[in-house]
């Protein structure tokens, strides 16, 4: 019988885990320059270890964040990344010990909410993780992706080096807020090893209003082919593209489908609601090339979570809330103007994970009662719970870590 044991790891083994991980992912381990760059998200007490006979077998972090929810709060939320498991030590449990030990620090830090991106679908269900927010890919043909006369214009475009960009960007994302549900405040040592990436192949083009003050950036990469002979010349392969406004993030999409010489857009993790195929001649030329789950919630702390979102105008809805893995959380709650835990009988019932996906807006609850991962005990509070989670638009991320 092997010994299981969950602990924070020391400084001087952050390596052995960034080199573990990578491992699960099939990677091997980073150089010294890789590491310069990826170390910075590395927080001391963040990052656990599971050790099994005193040997480093798992590990999994957290990065001090927070989470915008409906009705403008931000809440402190940890961004988990990093999670591996050695591929001779799985299915043991390592990882269960890890998700309790980090839902435990959660509370501690007062975190009532953790998140992460998942590399499989199957993993995180179990621990109460619900998808929260979808994000598109889509491809443009730029020499057919023809700007709609209507297309918002305004303001100024300029391509900054990438001392302007570790400067800039920070402070345009600080400053465009946290204005949607969904979207993440960036850790300064998630900037750092996200602009380190700027010292191989990466543009930054910076968008300004007609003031002169930047409203939003993109960040993209140009994959060559040989224009000689393929029939692609280069692609554009935007990866981050943030914006105060609409004219702000037309004028960013308006000047990489003016770059000379690409011959296709590609982006990744955009909102699902973008109006591109609206700012088009022809809209089908934006085509989508797949929808995914995007951010993955857990409510750690459920009555904190809830009590801090606003809710729509409806009739208040009583919810039977089940969380096998965290059951301090289990119980009803009231869905009103506020959200309160209470001892009516419960309209609905749903698991957490459930309710997590619900949490942001992505999805609607009768969308949930047909797939039939909502329980309903009184049919008249679909509806109701319906208008109650709404939000004006659809809940975006569009931050990977
Ligand atoms: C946020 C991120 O970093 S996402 C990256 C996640 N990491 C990876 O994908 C790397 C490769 N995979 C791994 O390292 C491991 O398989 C992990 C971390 C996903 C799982 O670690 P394990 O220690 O094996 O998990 P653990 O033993 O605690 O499993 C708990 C349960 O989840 C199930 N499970 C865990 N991983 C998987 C999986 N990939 N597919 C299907 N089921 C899984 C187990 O079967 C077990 O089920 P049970 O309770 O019914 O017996």
């Amino acid at each position: 019988m092997s010994d299981l044991d969950v602990r924070p790891v020391a400084e001087s083994e952050f390596r052995d885990a960034n080199s573990l991980f990578l491992r699960t992912l099939h990677i091997p381990p980073a150089s010294d320059d890789q590491w310069e760059r990826s170390s910075a998200r590395y927080e001391p007490g963040r990052v656990l270890g599971a050790f099994v006979d005193g040997e480093l077998a798992g590990t999994a972090m957290a990065q001090s964040s927070s989470l915008a929810v409906p009705g403008g709060a931000v809440l402190p939320a940890g961004a988990v990344t990093n999670v591996g498991v050695r591929a001779d030590r799985t299915r043991r449990g390592a990882l269960t010990a890890l998700k309790r030990a980090q839902f435990a620090d959660a509370r501690e830090r007062g975190e009532p909410l953790t998140m992460l991106h998942a590399s499989e679908a199957v993993i995180y269900g179990r621990f109460g993780y619900g998808v929260a927010t979808r994000a598109r890919k889509v491809r443009l043909d730029r020499a057919r992706a023809v700007p709609h006369p209507d297309v918002p214009a305004g303001g100024a475009v300029r391509l900054v080096d990438a001392a302007t960009a570790e400067k800039v960007l920070p402070e345009v994302y600080r400053r465009i807020g946290l204005t949607r549900p969904g979207m993440m405040s960036r850790p300064d040592g998630w900037w750092r090893h996200r602009l380190s990436a700027l010292q191989q192949n990466a543009v930054v083009v910076v968008h300004s209003d007609d003031h002169g003050v930047d409203d939003g950036f993109a960040l993209y990469e140009a994959k060559a082919n040989d224009y000689r002979f393929d029939d692609g010349m280069i692609t554009i392969q935007v990866g981050d593209v943030q914006a105060a406004d609409t004219t702000a993030l037309a004028g960013l999409w308006r000047f990489l489908l003016e770059l000379d010489m690409a011959h296709r857009i590609e982006a990744v993790d955009r909102p699902v609601n973008e109006p591109l195929e609206w700012w088009l001649t022809d809209r089908r030329q934006c085509r989508v090339t797949g929808v995914g789950d995007d951010l993955w919630l857990r409510l750690v702390d459920v009555p904190a979570a809830l009590g801090a979102r606003s809710f729509g105008a409806a009739d208040p809805v009583v919810i039977a809330v089940r969380d096998p893995f965290l059951p301090e959380n289990s119980g009803s709650y009231r869905i009103g103007p506020e959200a309160v835990r209470c001892a009516d009988d419960p309209q609905l019932a749903v698991g957490v994970d459930v309710l997590a996906s619900l949490y942001l807006g992505d999805v609607s609850v009768s969308e949930l009662v047909a797939a039939g991962r909502v329980e309903v005990r009184d049919p008249a509070a679909v509806a109701a719970a319906d208008r109650l989670f709404a939000t004006a638009e659809p809940p975006w991320c569009g931050t990977a870590f």
